[in-house]
Formats: structure tokens, C-alpha cells, sequence
């Protein structure tokens, strides 16, 4: 596994720090709110669980499952739904929970989504953030990494639903995605 690796983008110990950091600052944000904390599967599983624990305020989860991916690089552009909140997110603050903004298409049709549903607030931590790849205008609330426009895995992160239990970031070396 580690030898379709091209580089190390972000070790694991830089991971444990941000994330660390992001749960003081979203436990200070959502304190007295008992927010609902929103994973998008699968690729924010592992962000998800680790942000959790740094997060020493009341707060509920739940997860939505949307698929814009399949097994290639690219976004397709469509966003379906394929698994919903088992809970209400109206008047609820909604945090969602995210791996990577890339094009953005994903977060901002779960976004829109989200408000219409009446949520009483929503915002968006992502770990990983590529601006460059921006096709739609929306930036997350809070960011861990902002990163170069190269296809990266582990963490959570897949290719084809391999290298997600990797417990780095890295760039894929581009003949595994090309051949
Ligand atoms: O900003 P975007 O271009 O929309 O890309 C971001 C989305 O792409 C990835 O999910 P993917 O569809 O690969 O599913 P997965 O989380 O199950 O791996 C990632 O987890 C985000 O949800
Ligand atoms: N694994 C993976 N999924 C993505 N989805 C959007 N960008 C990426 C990326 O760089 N890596």
C-alpha cells in the first residue's frame, strides 16, 4: 500500500495537532448549543471520530452518505443522496463534517439542503481544503490543511475504496490512478 505512495503530504502526528486545535475552537463555537454534528460518508469517518473526542461539549451525531465520485479522480457533478440524517436538522445548529472541499459541489448542495430544512445555523469544517479546484463560490468555516491541487488519500481518503486506513496523507503516485 505505502509503495503507491509519491510523498508524505501531512504525517500523522501534524493530523493529531490540527485536529486537536479544531476541536478546542469548535467546542468554544457550539458550547451551550448542543449542536448536531454531521459526518459525510465515508471519507470523513476518521476525521470525524478523532475531532469528536477533542470536542468536550454536549453535542449528537449523526451521518449522510451522498455519492459525486464513483471510483475515479474527477467529480461527476452530480450529488445524490444515498443514505439521510436519521434526525431533524430543523432549528438544530448543524455542524457537517467533512474529509475534503475540492470542487465544492458536494458541501454546497448539502448546504442548501441543510437550510432549507430549517437548521438553525449550518457551517462546514473540512480537514482538507484545494481551492484551486473551486467550481462553485463557497469556502468552509473552519479548515485544517489548505493543500495543492494533487489527488491525496488516507486519513479517510480513498482511491477506488483503497488507502483509507492510512494513518498519513499522501499523494497518490499518478500511474496508480492511470493505469
Ligand atoms: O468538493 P467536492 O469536489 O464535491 O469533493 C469532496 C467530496 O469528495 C469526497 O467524497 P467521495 O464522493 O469520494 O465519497 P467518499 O467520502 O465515500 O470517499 C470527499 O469525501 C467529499 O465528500
Ligand atoms: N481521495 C480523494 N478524494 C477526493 N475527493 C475530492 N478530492 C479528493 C482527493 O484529493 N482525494
Amino acid at each position: 500500500m505505502n509503495q503507491d505512495i509519491k510523498e508524505i503530504l501531512l504525517t500523522e502526528e501534524q493530523i493529531a495537532e490540527k485536529v486537536k486545535e479544531l476541536g478546542a475552537v469548535l467546542s468554544d463555537e457550539y458550547r451551550g448549543k448542543n449542536p448536531l454534528v454531521i459526518c459525510v460518508l465515508k471519507g470523513a469517518v476518521v476525521f470525524m471520530a478523532d475531532l469528536l473526542r477533542h470536542m468536550d461539549i454536549p453535542c449528537e451525531m449523526d451521518f449522510m452518505a451522498v455519492s459525486s465520485y464513483g471510483s475515479g479522480t474527477e467529480s461527476s457533478g452530480m450529488v445524490k443522496i444515498l443514505k439521510d440524517l436519521d434526525t431533524s436538522a430543523e432549528d438544530r445548529h448543524v455542524l457537517v463534517v467533512e474529509d475534503i472541499m475540492d470542487s465544492g459541489l458536494t458541501l454546497s448542495r448539502l448546504m442548501e439542503l441543510l437550510r432549507h430544512r430549517r437548521a438553525a445555523s449550518v457551517k462546514v469544517v473540512t480537514l482538507l481544503n484545494k481551492p484551486e479546484r473551486r467550481k462553485v463560490d463557497i469556502s468552509p468555516d473552519y479548515s485544517g490543511f489548505t493543500i495543492p491541487d494533487e489527488f491525496v488519500v488516507g486519513y479517510g481518503l480513498d482511491y477506488a475504496e483503497k488507502y483509507r486506513n492510512l494513518p498519513f496523507i499522501g499523494v497518490l503516485k499518478p500511474e496508480v490512478y492511470s493505469s
